[in-house]
């Protein structure tokens, strides 16, 4: 079964902001899908009305088949959501954290028990046992907050930009913990990111939206196939050397299509070999110095940059 479906949903605010435009998606149970798109794409407003916290104007969502608005208490049991606010309290420890969380759910005090030293285990959690929450570090804080969550057992886990800021250490920590939710327990994590790289590493299913619409959903595989064309990527010294290499190309090969990202200069075009010719000897004939150059096949950065980028879709 299906764990979240949205057909054609639709959603304008008070102020005439349409956030959301007809979206559909699919998520099917026990996967890890990530919600990509630029700000303002309408990523939080979807999250919002998949929670409960607001309604749609118009179109169907549904949760385990559970239409939202119909039922919205039975949506409530099966969901649990992590927004980048911390919703520990400091002045507990991290075990009165987790069992506060079960009284909220009404679970059993023996099965809140057992649950939390489950949790404790296969999170890792045990060694900050003994130092208040206060102490911890803004990594641990936002495990532990994760892992409080779990206490009610969600069939659903709502993850919003959960590493935002996060160092490399905290991101590859919380990037096993969500990859243990699904394996241990079998929730299925919907998770908003603006890392392209933990998209790609994590997720079962891409969504990526834009103007509150589904640009595209499906694995990472396929997504990258999605350009279904390799591209010539040249790199420069410098930024200002990409650029004007970019304006010199253009000039020449209008047929090409060439965007500049920092120092890396990407042309696509039908046949990427020949390419890759033409403008090496380009470049030798104009004297435009640059430091390398390749074919590479799509990246899931290629493809959000073209179905985000107006500039690029043009
Ligand atoms: N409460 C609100 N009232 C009016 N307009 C809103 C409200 N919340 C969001 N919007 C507008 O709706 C659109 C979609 O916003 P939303 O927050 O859903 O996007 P997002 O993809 O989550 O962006 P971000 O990545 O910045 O969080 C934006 O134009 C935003 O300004």
């Amino acid at each position: 079964m299906n764990a979240i479906q949205v057909q054609n949903v639709h959603k304008t605010y008070k102020n005439g902001i349409k956030a959301l435009n007809g979206l559909n998606l699919t998520v099917e149970s026990g996967e890890i899908f990530s919600l990509l798109g630029q700000n303002g794409a309408g990523k939080s407003t979807l999250i919002k009305l998949l929670t409960t916290y607001l309604k749609a104007d118009s179109g169907n969502m549904a949760v385990f088949g559970k239409d939202i608005r119909a039922d919205p208490l039975s949506v409530r049991s099966k969901i649990a959501c992590v927004s980048q606010q911390l919703s520990i309290d400091p002045h507990l420890s991290l075990k009165e954290n987790m069992m506060f969380q079960s009284e909220l759910y009404k679970v059993p005090q023996k099965q809140a028990n057992q649950r939390m030293e489950e949790l404790v285990k296969v999170f890792d959690l045990a060694s900050f046992l003994k130092y208040p929450v206060a102490s911890y570090s803004g990594g641990i804080k936002r495990r532990l907050d994760i892992a409080m969550n779990m206490m009610s057992g969600p069939k659903i886990l709502f993850l919003d930009e959960p590493t935002v800021g996060m160092d490399i250490q905290s991101r590859l920590a919380m990037w096993n913990m969500m990859k243990r939710i699904k394996a241990e327990f079998g929730t299925t994590i919907f998770l908003t990111t603006h890392y392209l790289e933990e998209a790609d590493s994590l997720s079962d299913t891409i969504c990526i939206m834009r103007d509150g619409q589904t640009a595209v959903q499906g694995s990472p595989f396929e997504l990258k196939g999605y350009l279904r064309q390799d591209s010539v990527k040249a790199v420069f010294y410098t930024k200002e050397h990409a650029k004007a290499a970019k304006e010199q190309l253009f000039n020449h090969f209008v047929e090409y299509k060439i965007t500049v990202q920092d120092t890396v200069m990407t042309v696509i075009s039908h046949d990427s070999r020949h390419t890759i010719q033409t403008v090496i000897q380009f470049f030798f004939e104009h004297q435009i110095l640059f430091k390398g150059i390749e074919i590479t096949q799509p990246s899931l950065e290629d493809v959000y940059i073209r179905l985000t980028d107006k500039e690029a879709i043009k």
